[in-house]
């Protein structure tokens, strides 16, 4: 314990038990007088906590109060958001998180995390020792160009690393001091955050071209010299910046790319599971992606790897793919078509979007446009005519920007759709139907994964683990989920899915000889060791 006492022990937030010292502790670290009478189990600062936040009635309020909680003792914070993560995940991420990245210079305390501007050039290894850890095993990283679908937040999208490892911790139990969020500060377009007097960022346009590669490129590199054991997960960077690390570093170094391959794999879970519902079969299955950008790209590549493994050629497979771009269906015909859709792009006359369902029949829709209402009554009553439940998976995050809401989707569809949504809604009502609509958000990957890597050691990620991700996903959810419309299995099992997810992912580093390791028999039983429980 650092050899902390008195109050120096009492307000360190890793190590404080607050009220939660016992007698025998409070006279060995010299805490006697410093906290009133009564001893406190963690259980009852719970509670106490939980009274509290429910007395703030905005959810920034809120946000801002479980912030300052994790200042003030991570394990208390860590232990009530376990415990309670359907209230604490949507106030501590998505949604709340896009308004926290919003009002970010606003409602700022304490800095955490690590930021680099382009005045860092050519010192990035020498700053980062200023980091106070030294294993650190996950870097969430963004450069805040595409935050959710709010676009370009700049400095303020640190918001969103920080959100991200809170998941790590809770969801997959990586210990705090090893996660390291970190914010990539190559200025803003955005020209009102420029103009705000309170922003904190590097208050410049944004670094471009050569300049701004070569600063991404030292940060990966510094990051190997001093962190070699860290997986860094891109967050949140624009579209082609996104594939374009990706392409560059995938094969070199621990990384992967959330909104690519973790998305994807949640996506692909969602429609497995959706199969046990339809009982069609997977392999029958035509997909209609709305955006032509990372998050849908990505799962309809991860698709292609589903459904050759499942046994059709690529070019089966990519033919049950099918994108709609601002225009309507993009189709071979179609110029300047993005490289990534390309093979999607396949032989058909020009059409609307809602002439698309109506000709193509997709079994599944997905939308990953970040732009509210782009799933219409229109849209989703066609997709009701042409399926007998239709499946439909609105990945934009916030809920402000979703295609479209649970209770437009049941009641658009008369109640048939099967619907998963990037940001949680409530339960729905209709007719005598209670419809419990599922987060589809790959907050149910990630962590897994980084558990995974962590585990394994892994030199690389790969596609593999993000498929083997998928399936485990799917198999956790019960068939009570399934009856109640849920394509993904309840958040508070999200621990336990995350735990599944690793030890797959550790059987595919060693199928792919990307550890050095030798890895124990129990891989499952070694996983869960590594697993940070936040108690007393
Ligand atoms: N649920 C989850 O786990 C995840 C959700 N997301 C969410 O998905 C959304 C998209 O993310 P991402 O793919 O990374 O973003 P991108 O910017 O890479 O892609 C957005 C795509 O949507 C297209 N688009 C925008 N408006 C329309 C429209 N009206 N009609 C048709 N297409 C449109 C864009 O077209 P153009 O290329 O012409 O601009 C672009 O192709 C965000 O809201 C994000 O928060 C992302 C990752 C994970
Ligand atoms: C969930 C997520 O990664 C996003 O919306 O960008
Ligand atoms: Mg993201």
């Amino acid at each position: 314990m650092k050899n902390l006492r008195g109050k120096a022990l009492l307000t360190d937030p890793a190590h404080t038990k607050s009220t939660g010292f016992t007698y025998a502790e409070r006279e060995l670290y010299g805490l006697r007088g410093l906290l009133p009478y009564d001893v406190a189990s963690i259980d009852k600062q719970i509670e106490r906590v939980l009274g509290s936040l429910r007395c703030k009635n905005s959810t920034i309020e809120k946000y801002i109060f479980l912030n300052a909680l994790l200042e003030r003792n991570q394990r208390l914070f860590y232990r009530t958001m376990i415990d309670h993560i359907d209230e604490i995940m949507p106030l501590v991420y998505t949604p709340t998180v896009g308004e926290a990245c919003s009002e970010f210079a606003h409602i700022f305390r304490n800095a955490q995390g690590f930021y680099i501007s382009p005045e860092d050039r050519g010192e990035i290894a020498t700053i980062l020792k200023n980091w106070p850890e030294e294993d650190i095993r996950v870097i969430v990283v963004t450069d805040g160009e595409r935050i959710l679908g709010l676009g370009d937040l700049g400095a303020n999208g640190m918001g969103i690393p920080i959100g991200k490892v809170a998941l790590y911790v809770a969801c997959s139990g990586i210990h705090p001091a090893q996660c390291m969020p970190v914010m990539l500060d190559v200025g803003t377009n955005n020209i009102a955050l420029r103009e705000d007097p309170l922003y904190l960022g590097y208050p410049y346009p944004r670094l471009n071209g050569d300049a701004y590669r070569s600063l991404v490129d030292e940060f990966v590199k510094a990051v190997q010299l001093r962190y070699p054991s860290a997986l860094i997960q891109f967050e949140d960077f624009l579209s082609p910046h996104a594939f374009e690390f990706l392409d560059l570093y995938a094969q070199k170094v621990r990384c992967f790319n959330d909104d690519i391959q973790g998305t994807a794999a949640v996506t692909l879970a969602g429609i497995y599971t959706s199969c046990r519902i339809t009982k069609k079969k997977f392999t029958d299955l035509n997909i209609m992606f709305l955006g032509t950008g990372s998050a849908a790209s990505g799962t309809a590549e991860l698709a292609v790897d589903a459904f050759r493994a499942a046994g059709l050629n690529r070019s089966q497979a990519q033919k049950r793919l099918w994108f709609i771009d601002r225009k309507g269906l993009v189709t071979a015909r179609n110029e300047n078509i993005k490289p990534r859709i390309k093979p999607f792009a396949h032989e058909h006359a020009a059409c609307s979007f809602v002439d698309a369902i109506n000709e193509i029949k997709p079994d599944v829709l997905i939308g990953a446009t970040g732009v509210a209402g782009t799933f219409t009554e229109a849209v989703i009553s066609k997709m009701s005519s042409v399926n007998e439940r239709p499946v439909i998976i609105a990945l934009s995050n916030p809920t402000s920007h979703t295609e479209c809401t649970a209770e437009q989707a049941y009641h658009w569809s008369n109640g048939k759709v099967i619907f998963a949504s990037g940001s949680p809604f409530n339960a729905v009502q209709f007719k005598d139907h209670l419809f419990k609509p599922a987060q589809g958000n790959n907050a149910y990957i990630f962590p897994g994964i980084g558990l995974g890597i962590y585990a394994s050691a892994a030199r690389l990620v790969t596609q593999s683990m993000f498929l083997a991700a998928a399936e485990v996903l799917a198999s956790t959810v019960s068939e009570q989920e399934i009856h109640s419309g849920s394509v993904y299995p309840a958040l508070s099992r999200v621990r336990e899915v995350s735990h599944a997810i690793a030890v797959a992912v550790c059987h595919v580093a060693i199928r792919e000889e990307l550890t050095s390791l030798s890895l124990p028999e129990d891989i499952s039983g070694y996983v869960r060791s590594l697993m940070y429980e936040p108690n007393y």
